[in-house]
């Protein structure tokens, strides 16, 4: 279910009296502790008892550690099954908080209130929720739909801009796997703020959750909404665990020009295709040096990729602006290629 809340938040208080929870938990971390939670409270009309979870930003919280004080935390308050976990913030607080909920006595009922453009457009919806364990993304999770998805745009005001552009990159994704008009109207954008990004969101919202409702369990289609992932993750995990950790969105953006490049090595998409996406990505993100990297060290990193199989490192790959395919087995080659490629870019 997704809701684009009003300014008046009615949809999530006729939600909370239809469901009648006995406690609500709002997982927040310190930022959409200052800068969102005071307008959540101001609007909520209830009379639920609610207890506040705060952990520190980022994603090296989204880790064992955070989880299990959480779940104590949970069991502190006697928590029981019909009560309600609300996860106020960006992907972190909604993988984190979706995977403490959806195992926490084998599953409490959650909701998720985005509060970052990652948020909106990907994290909260679709029901993928988790934790990173030595420096593997999300490599301990569930999937488990939140009761709810309430959006509330107004949060990107005080949303920092590099935050924004690592939401962006998402949207962007969205528009070259399915969608050629999103894709050309997202790159149209003359100046990333969320005034401009805020006509697109819904449209973005709706192709991951179309995209979600055919394949829920990532066997086929949903593997997809990983293209520019399988060297993003890779990259964004080696960065972590330098203790330099890169964006989550940036890490796709990286991604997806390799992954675009392996296309078109791949003979699936033209050169001029392939450098007209690349250099509209590069035109909102800027270089990320990768040298201190091995080829080698990133393909290691793949092999524990949640789409491979039989010893096969499997990619979504582009067959067009708005089209893709999943399950491309690609020679090592390649992807060496597509890396070095990057990282000898102007
Ligand atoms: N489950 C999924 O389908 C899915 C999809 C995409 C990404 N993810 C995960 O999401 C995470 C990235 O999410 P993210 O980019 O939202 O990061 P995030 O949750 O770390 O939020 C980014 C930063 O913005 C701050 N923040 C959040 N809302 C704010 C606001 N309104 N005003 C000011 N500051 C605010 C946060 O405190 C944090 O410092 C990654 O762990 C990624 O793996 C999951
Ligand atoms: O929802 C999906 O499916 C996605 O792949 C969306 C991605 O943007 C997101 O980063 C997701 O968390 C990646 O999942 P993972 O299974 O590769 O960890
Ligand atoms: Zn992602």
């Amino acid at each position: 279910m997704i809701s684009i809340l009003d300014q008046d938040f009615s949809q999530l208080n006729d939600f909370l009296t239809q469901l009648k929870p006995t406690q609500l938990l709002i997982l927040v971390d310190e930022n959409t502790h200052e800068y969102c939670l005071p307008t959540l409270l101001e609007n909520l009309e209830t009379e639920i008892p609610f207890e506040i979870i705060e952990i520190e930003a980022g994603e090296e919280l989204k880790t064992l550690e955070t989880a299990t004080q959480l779940w104590e935390i949970l069991t502190e308050f006697e928590t029981d099954r019909k009560a309600l976990m609300i996860n106020l913030g960006g992907g972190v607080i909604t993988d984190m908080g979706g995977f403490i909920a959806s195992t926490y006595k084998r599953g409490i009922p959650f909701i998720n209130i985005p509060t970052t453009l990652l948020g909106m457009c990907d994290a909260s919806i679709g029901g993928k929720t988790g934790i990173d364990h030595q420096f593997l993304k999300n490599i301990i999770g569930t999937f488990a739909h939140p009761e709810a998805i309430f959006v509330f745009p107004e949060f990107l005001n005080t949303l920092p801009f590099e935050e924004l552009r690592s939401g962006f990159a998402e949207m962007l994704k969205h528009g070259l796997i399915t969608d050629e008009k999103h894709w050309n109207d997202l790159i149209s954008i003359q100046n990333l703020t969320p005034e401009n990004v805020f006509p697109f969101i819904e449209t973005s919202m709706k192709i991951k959750q179309n995209v979600v409702e055919q394949d829920f369990a990532e066997q086929n289609i949903r593997k997809t909404l990983n293209f520019g992932h399988t060297i993003g993750h890779a990259l964004e995990s080696l960065f972590l665990l330098k203790g330099k950790p890169i964006m989550h969105g940036e890490a796709v953006a990286l991604g997806m020009i390799c992954e675009t490049r392996i296309s078109m090595l791949q003979d699936l998409i033209s050169e001029e295709t392939s450098d007209t996406i690349i250099s509209n990505l590069r035109k909102f993100f800027p270089h990320i040096n990768v040298s201190a990297f091995s080829g080698e060290e990133i393909l290691n990193l793949m092999k524990n990729d949640k789409k491979n199989s039989h010893g096969n490192i499997n990619f979504s790959l582009l067959t067009e602006i708005g089209n893709s395919i999943f399950n491309c087995s690609v020679p090592a080659e390649n992807i060496k290629n597509s890396l070095l490629y990057y990282q000898n870019m102007p």
